[in-house]
């Protein structure tokens, strides 16, 4: 089943919360809603759902307009982040549930029921806990629990809302891998609504990102990653550097702090001489040295180094245009401080830099990506 939304528009009083949402889900696709709080990924969710109305635009199940119909009648299964589970139902009749609100000619036999249940347990691995309450399950199998019960009735379109977002990141990570498995199993076409880039990434077929209630961005996952198409999208993927630019001679120089031999390609859109650009630098596309005359890179002292596991993660402060590496310009005593730079090497790097707090280093952007106009504030 695809899903054709056109032009979807809803406010709230005097807030718009969608403003003019265009998208197509392809059949048996496994899509992330993404974007920070309140951007509307939730209200776009239950407008597909049918849950809430839209105040314009229309939504096409296969090319059908459903944007009247009735949530009942939309065959959506629906799953949310806070279980919505029964308690004093028993996980067996929590997932029979569906089933058995159907009208009677529509309704299976009981002995189907319990079979289909049984699978449906199977299916979620949660064989044998069907006589259990949710007050006695895990929060990781309550959620399962949750998605047997959206897919008793053989939904069209399953659409879940931060499915793993009340959970511990260790349970999170292991259902997200689970989710996508049985996605691959079911093929059933599915929504799902994010804040956690990671996550979005990781499980999703492709990841549509929202700001304000519209979207920025939608591609696969490799797309919006490697080519964020703007500074918000940039910036949400992920920890970011943002340094301020100048093009000069078809060639960003940056501004704000001290840098030496190092000038960056300006993309076609950001060539116009004299213009403010923003340069988006992602902490493990640095390369780091301690400085040396001439070498390029931005001129940095050591502020603060943590290493985890693989991964050393330093904290540098730049020092101002106009000091001088070898002598002055101390950017650890300085008052006039810019923002400090994060650097991601690995452990093994960091260790036979051998540096200490205060040491002077040559940054040096490997990869960037540059968008015109100066960084937000
Ligand atoms: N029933 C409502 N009445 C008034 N405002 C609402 C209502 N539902 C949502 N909003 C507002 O619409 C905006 C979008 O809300 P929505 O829940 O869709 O955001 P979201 O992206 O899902 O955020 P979160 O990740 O925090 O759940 C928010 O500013 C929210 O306060």
């Amino acid at each position: 089943m695809s899903i054709q939304l056109h032009q979807i528009h809803k406010r709230f009083g005097a807030f718009q919360a969608l403003g003019g949402i265009d998208l197509d889900v392809a059949s048996s696709e496994l899509l992330a809603l993404l974007g920070p709080s309140g951007c509307g990924k939730t209200t776009l969710l239950r407008i597909i759902a049918g849950l809430e109305a839209q105040d314009s635009g229309q939504i096409r199940f296969d090319g059908q307009d459903i944007s009247h119909v009735p949530v009942r009648e939309r065959g959506v299964g629906f799953v949310f982040q806070h279980y919505a589970l029964f308690r004093h139902m028993s996980v067996a009749d929590n997932i029979a549930f569906g089933l058995r609100v159907r009208e009677r000619a529509l309704r299976p036999a009981e002995n189907v029921i319990a079979d289909r249940v049984n699978s449906l347990l199977h299916m979620v691995q949660l064989d044998g806990l069907g006589r259990r309450f949710p007050g006695q399950l895990s929060g990781g199998q309550r959620q399962r629990v949750a998605l047997a019960r959206a897919l008793a009735t053989d939904p069209r379109v399953l659409l879940l809302d931060e499915p793993f977002g009340a959970l511990d990141a260790k349970v999170r990570k292991e259902l997200r891998r689970w989710l996508r498995q049985l996605h691959d199993d079911l093929h059933i076409t599915s929504v799902f609504v994010t804040h956690d880039q990671e996550e979005a990434l990781e499980v999703a077929d492709r990841v549509v990102l929202m700001n304000r209630g519209r979207i920025e961005q939608n591609g696969t996952p490799q797309q919006v990653w490697d080519e964020p198409a703007s500074p918000f999208v940039c910036g949400f993927l992920g920890d970011i550097n943002v340094f301020a630019g100048q093009v000069r001679g078809g060639r960003v120089h940056l501004r704000g702090v001290l840098s030496q031999a190092l000038a960056l390609d300006a993309p076609p859109e950001v060539a116009t001489e004299g213009s403010a650009a923003s340069v988006y630098v992602r902490p493990h596309q640095i390369r780091l040295a301690r400085w040396r005359e001439g070498d390029p890179g931005i001129v940095a002292q050591v502020c603060h180094a943590i290493v985890t596991g693989p991964l050393a993660r330093l904290e540098l402060s730049p020092l101002l245009p106009g000091s001088t590496p070898a002598s002055g310009g101390d950017a650890l005593q300085s008052d006039m401080r810019a923002d400090l730079i994060e650097v991601h090497l690995p452990a093994g790097e960091f260790a036979a830099l051998n540096l200490q707090h205060g040491d002077r280093v040559t940054a040096l952007p490997l990869s960037s990506r540059i968008y015109a106009g100066a960084p937000p504030t």
